[in-house]
């Protein structure tokens, strides 16, 4: 068996399971299933990787146990290359970078695509792959997960494309963040940019010029 295969047996997940009942708070562990189960789903939808999709989600938040310095500490340690603001302002927005290095490190098996996607699952960042943007959208609309108008982005899946469907999810957490008077990652206005750029080319409307109300 390769380390990669090994890293997507039953076995291995079983055990990272074990290990992350025991690193996080039940609802957190809840939360965790919930975003391995939508984004297998996901996956199978959309054509990804259904093992790594799995995995993927079920270690996104491997370093959601660490308090605000102790992410901070550890980012320093792993050598993660991170803006002030984000360090100093809102180091949470590191669990995601935070655990990919840390897995990496302690399980090399693990397959480069989840790591990939375990980094980017808070912020996320331009040119995401599909399984990038499976564990960002398995994220917010995981059945744990209740708030206004996650079963509209429920409904989507299946019938908008993959992209579509991250941009609607995006556009909810970007609302969320400004109503709520949250800062923003100074990366939020490239990848909103990025991604609804593609979106108007896709549907054929003219760079710059927007709809009119
Ligand atoms: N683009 C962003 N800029 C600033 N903060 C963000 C951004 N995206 C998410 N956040 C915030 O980062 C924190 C962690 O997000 P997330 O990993 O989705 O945590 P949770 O699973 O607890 O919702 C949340 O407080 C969220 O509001």
């Amino acid at each position: 068996m390769s380390a990669a295969d090994d890293a997507l047996a039953d076995a291995f997940f079983e055990a990272r399971k074990a290990d992350l009942e025991r690193r996080l708070k039940p609802k957190r562990f809840r939360h965790s299933l919930g975003v391995s189960q939508t984004a297998e789903t996901l996956a199978r939808t959309y054509g990804a990787d259904v093992s790594t999709a799995r995995l993927a989600g079920l270690l996104h938040d491997w370093d959601k146990c660490l308090d605000d310095q102790a992410i901070r500490d550890r980012a320093r340690d792993l050598g993660t290359d991170v803006p002030d603001l984000v360090l100093q302002a809102m180091p949470q927005l590191l669990h995601g970078p935070t655990a990919a290095r840390a897995l990496a490190r302690e399980f090399p098996q693990i397959p480069p695509e989840a790591l990939s996607a375990i980094e980017k699952h808070t912020a996320a960042s331009v040119d995401m792959s599909d399984l990038d943007l499976i564990v960002y959208v398995a994220d917010v609309i995981e059945p744990s997960r209740s708030f206004d108008g996650v079963d509209k982005l429920r409904r989507a899946v299946g019938r908008v494309g993959l992209e579509d469907l991250f941009v609607l999810v995006f556009q909810h957490s970007l609302e969320n963040l400004v109503a709520t008077g949250k800062r923003l990652h100074p990366d939020t206005v490239d990848v909103w940019n990025h991604y609804v750029e593609r979106k108007l080319k896709r549907e054929g409307t003219p760079s710059g010029a927007a709809k009119g109300r």
